[in-house]
C-alpha cells in the first residue's frame, strides 16, 4: 500500500514539474531582436536546482553572479529567477520599474495564499489589503519616530548590558532578546510577550525560507492530505498558534485601554484610530501590529551579532570606535540623540550590514509582464531578486569588497564617503532594505535600536577572539552555589517594598564588591575559581551581616540573575564561550576573509591554533541557513572596559527593576509551551 502511494506521488510530481518545465520553455520564446538573460542551464524539469546548496546559497547565487554579469537568470524546478547583482541594475527595475515588479511571488507553504491573506504584509500583492496596510505601516513608524521610540532601545539597552554582564554566555539570548523586547514595547508597550514573538517569528521564518518547510521546496505536496505530509500539519499548528497569539496580545491592550494604562504602542493606535484604518476586522489589525512585531525580532539580532564576528576578526578598530563612545558619551550609554554626533558608530553599523547583509539574497519581487533590459528579455511571472550579498559586494564601489573596514565611509579616499557625516553614513534608503515600493517598512526602528544596541555594547565591552587559555578560565565551578546575588542601592523608601529585602550594606562595601566583579584586568584562568569563591563567601558575608545606612532611607533590592546565570559565575564578565570557535580556520579561508592589510594582524592571533583547523570552514561564515543569515553561537571574549560603566549600569538596572520596568518574559499558554498542543506548541527559548 504504501508503495502504490510513493509511486503515485512520484508520477504526480514528475507531471506537474513536466508541466512546468513546458510551460517555462514557452515563455522563453523570445521576441525578435532580444536575447536571452545568461545563466546556469541546468538539467530538464529541475532546472538549476541540484546545484544549489542548501547552507548560504547566496554564495552559490554570487559566484554565478561573477560568471554571467550583473544580471542573470536560472530556471528552479520550472520557475525563471532573475538574480540583480549590481545596484544600479537594481535601482531600474526594482526602482523605476517599479509598476512592473512589485509583486511578490506565492509561498506554497502557509497555512493562507500569502498574496490576498492580509496577514503578513511584506508577502502581500500589491492589492488593497496591502495598500491600507502599508499606510498603516506608515502611520505607526513617523508617530515612533517622532517620539523617538519612546526611548524603547535605550530602556532595553540597561537591561541587555546587565544581562552580558551576568551571563555572558547567553549573549545570542540577550542580543535577540534586547530587539524582541523594544519591538514588543512598540508593538503592544510590553516586554513580556519578548520570547513568545522570538519563537513566532522564528516559526514564521521557516515557513517562508526557499529552504525551510519543505511543502515551498515541493509545493504540490499541499495539496496531499495532512496525514501524510507532517510539513501541512506543522503549518497549521504555527498558524493557529500565531493567530491566537496576536489576538491575545491585542485584547490585551484593549483591557488596558479601557482601564486607562496602556503604554504608546502600535496596537493602542490601532484601536484608538480603527476605523480610520479601513482593516475589514480587528484580526487584520492584530496582524498588522503582529507582523511588525515579528519582521523586527527576525531581522536586527542577526547584524548585532555579525559586530561581535566583525570585532573578532577585525579588531583594529575597535578602539576608534570606543574613543568616539568615551568622548561623546563619557559616563553614560548612548542614546538616539547622540546619533549626528556619532559618525564612527554608524560607520560601524553601515559597514556590519554590508559585509554580513542579514537577507543575503534579498527579499524577492515577482514581475508581471514580460520586459526588456538592455537588450535582455525578463518574462512576466519571473521572481525578480536584489542579491544583496553581491550588491554589498561590487568592487567598483566597495575596494576590497571583503574586508569589515568602517573607514570606507569616514575617509574622503573611499567611493563611499559622503558629507556631512552629522547625517552619513546612514543605513536608512539602503540597498539592504530592498528597493521601490515594496521598500523595508522599519528602517527607523532597525536604525533605532542598532544605534544604541551596538553603541551599548562597545562603550561598555571590548570584543575580542577566544583563545585556549581564556577558554580554561571559564569553566565553571563544581560545587553548587546559591541562584541569587543581593546587589544593594540606596534609594528613597517606596510606599510597597519588594520582596526579598535585606539589610543594606554600605556605600564602601559596594565599592568593594563591584570593584572586585568589574576588575578590567582579566582574570588568570588557573585563579579564577578561587576568586569565584572568595566572592560568593564575600558576598554571603554581606547578605548576613548587613551595613550602617539607615533603614529610613534605604532599601535593598534583592537581585535575581536573569536565566541561570550564578554568583560564582560573576568573574565571567570576562570573557564568554558558546558554540564553536571563533578562529579563521584555514590560511584559505583567512586570506579570504581578510583580503586586507588589516589581516596580518588577525592572522597573527589565530596563528596557533590554524593547523588544527585546518579542515573547518570559514567560520565567519557559519550561518543559520533560512532567509535572515545570523551567524551561528561563537566563542568571543567580552571585557568590561571600566568599572564605572559597568556600576552605573548594575544602578540603572536596579532603578528600573524597581520601577516595573523589566518585566519577565510571559508564557502565554496554559501548562506551558512545549508539546503537541493545539495552541503554544513547540518550544519557546527563554
Ligand atoms: C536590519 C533590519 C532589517 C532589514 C535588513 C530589513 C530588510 C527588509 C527587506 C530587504 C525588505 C524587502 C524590501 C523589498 O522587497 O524590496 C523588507 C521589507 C519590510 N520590512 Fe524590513 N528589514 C529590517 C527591519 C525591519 C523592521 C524592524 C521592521 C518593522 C518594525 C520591518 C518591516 C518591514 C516591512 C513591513 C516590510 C514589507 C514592505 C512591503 O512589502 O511593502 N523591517 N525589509
Amino acid at each position: 500500500m504504501a508503495l502504490i502511494s510513493l509511486v503515485a506521488v512520484v508520477v504526480v510530481v514528475a507531471i506537474i514539474l513536466f508541466i512546468r518545465y513546458v510551460n517555462s520553455t514557452e515563455k522563453n520564446h523570445l521576441p525578435a531582436g532580444v536575447q536571452r538573460l545568461p545563466g546556469p542551464k541546468g538539467i530538464p524539469i529541475l532546472g538549476s536546482v541540484p546545484e544549489v546548496p542548501d547552507k548560504n546559497s547566496f554564495l552559490k547565487f554570487h559566484e554565478w553572479g561573477q560568471q554571467y554579469g550583473p544580471i542573470y537568470q536560472t530556471n528552479l524546478a520550472g520557475q525563471n529567477h532573475v538574480w540583480i547583482t549590481r545596484d544600479s541594475v537594481a535601482q531600474e527595475l526594482l526602482g523605476k520599474r517599479a509598476a512592473n515588479n512589485s509583486e511578490r511571488p506565492f509561498i506554497p507553504s502557509l497555512q493562507a495564499d500569502n498574496r490576498n491573506s492580509g496577514h503578513y504584509l511584506p508577502l502581500m500583492s500589491r492589492n488593497e489589503l496591502w495598500t491600507r496596510q502599508r499606510k498603516f505601516a506608515k502611520q505607526i513608524m513617523d508617530k515612533s519616530s517622532v517620539n523617538a521610540y519612546y526611548n524603547y532601545p535605550e530602556l532595553e539597552s540597561v537591561r541587555l548590558l546587565f544581562e552580558l554582564m551576568t551571563d555572558p554566555s547567553r549573549y545570542n539570548h540577550a542580543l535577540e532578546s534586547f530587539v524582541s523586547r523594544v519591538t514588543c514595547r512598540l508593538g503592544w508597550g510590553t516586554a513580556a510577550p519578548s520570547d513568545e514573538l522570538k519563537q513566532r517569528a522564528r516559526e514564521l521564518l521557516i515557513g517562508v525560507s526557499p529552504n525551510g518547510a519543505l511543502t515551498n521546496k515541493l509545493g504540490f505536496l499541499k495539496k496531499l492530505p495532512e496525514a501524510i505530509v507532517p510539513a501541512k500539519a506543522w503549518e497549521f499548528r504555527r498558524y493557529r498558534t500565531e493567530s491566537r497569539f496576536f489576538t491575545v496580545l491585542q485584547n490585551e491592550v484593549r483591557e488596558k485601554l479601557k482601564n486607562k494604562t496602556a503604554p504608546e504602542s502600535w496596537m493602542r493606535h490601532f484601536l484608538e484610530n480603527k476605523a480610520a484604518t479601513g482593516f475589514a476586522s480587528d484580526l487584520e489589525g492584530a496582524y498588522a501590529v503582529g507582523m511588525h512585531g515579528i519582521a523586527g525580532a527576525l531581522t536586527i539580532a542577526a547584524p548585532m551579532q555579525s559586530f561581535c564576528l566583525a570585532m573578532c576578526h577585525h579588531p583594529q578598530y575597535q578602539s576608534i570606535l570606543q574613543e568616539e563612545l568615551d568622548r561623546v558619551c563619557g559616563d553614560r550609554l548612548p542614546k538616539l540623540s547622540d546619533m549626528p554626533d556619532m559618525p564612527v558608530l554608524r560607520a560601524f553599523i553601515r559597514e556590519t550590514l554590508r559585509w554580513r547583509p542579514p537577507v543575503p539574497t534579498g527579499i524577492p519581487h515577482e514581475s508581471v509582464k514580460d520586459d526588456i533590459y538592455e537588450g535582455y528579455f525578463i518574462p512576466g511571472g519571473s521572481v525578480m531578486h536584489p542579491l544583496e550579498w553581491s550588491i554589498s559586494r561590487d568592487p567598483d564601489v566597495f575596494p576590497e569588497p571583503d574586508a569589515f573596514n568602517p573607514m570606507r565611509w569616514l575617509e574622503t579616499k573611499y567611493p563611499t564617503y559622503q558629507e556631512p557625516l552629522t547625517k552619513y553614513p546612514t543605513i536608512t534608503q539602503y540597498s539592504q532594505f530592498g528597493y521601490g515600493r515594496r521598500i523595508c517598512a522599519g528602517m527607523g526602528v532597525a536604525e533605532a535600536d542598532l544605534f544604541v544596541g551596538i553603541g551599548s555594547l562597545a562603550w561598555m565591552f571590548s570584543l575580542s577572539a577566544s583563545d585556549t587559555e581564556a577558554e580554561k578560565a571559564t569553566e565553571p565551578p563544581k560545587e553548587p552555589v546559591p541562584s541569587s546575588l543581593p546587589i544593594h542601592k540606596a534609594v528613597e523608601t517606596p510606599t510597597s517594598t519588594p520582596s526579598g529585602i535585606q539589610t543594606p550594606p554600605s556605600e564602601t562595601e559596594i565599592e568593594e564588591q563591584l570593584d572586585e566583579h568589574f576588575s578590567e584586568k582579566m582574570l588568570p584562568s588557573d585563579k579564577s575559581r578561587l576568586a569565584r569563591q572568595k566572592t560568593v563567601k564575600k558576598l554571603k558575608n554581606l547578605e548576613s551581616t548587613g551595613s550602617g545606612l539607615s533603614r529610613a532611607k534605604t532599601v535593598t533590592y534583592k537581585l535575581r540573575l536573569p536565566g541561570s546565570s550564578l554568583p560564582g559565575q560573576f568573574p565571567a564578565f570576562f570573557e564568554q564561550h558558546a558554540g564553536p570557535d571563533t578562529p579563521p580556520s584555514s590560511p584559505k579561508a583567512r586570506t579570504a576573509m581578510a583580503g586586507t592589510p588589516d589581516m596580518p594582524a588577525v592572522d597573527n592571533m589565530f596563528n596557533s591554533a590554524a593547523d588544527e583547523k585546518a579542515s573547518k570552514p570559514d567560520p565567519t561564515l557559519e550561518y543559520s541557513s533560512l532567509l535572515i543569515a545570523k551567524p551561528l553561537p561563537f566563542k568571543f571574549n567580552m571585557k568590561i572596559r571600566d568599572k564605572k560603566k559597568a556600576e552605573h549600569v548594575a544602578r540603572e538596572w536596579m532603578f528600573y527593576k524597581m520601577d516595573g520596568e523589566f518585566e519577565d518574559s510571559k508564557c502565554y499558554w496554559e501548562g506551558g509551551n512545549a508539546g503537541n498542543k493545539m495552541y503554544g506548541w513547540g518550544e519557546v527559548h527563554k
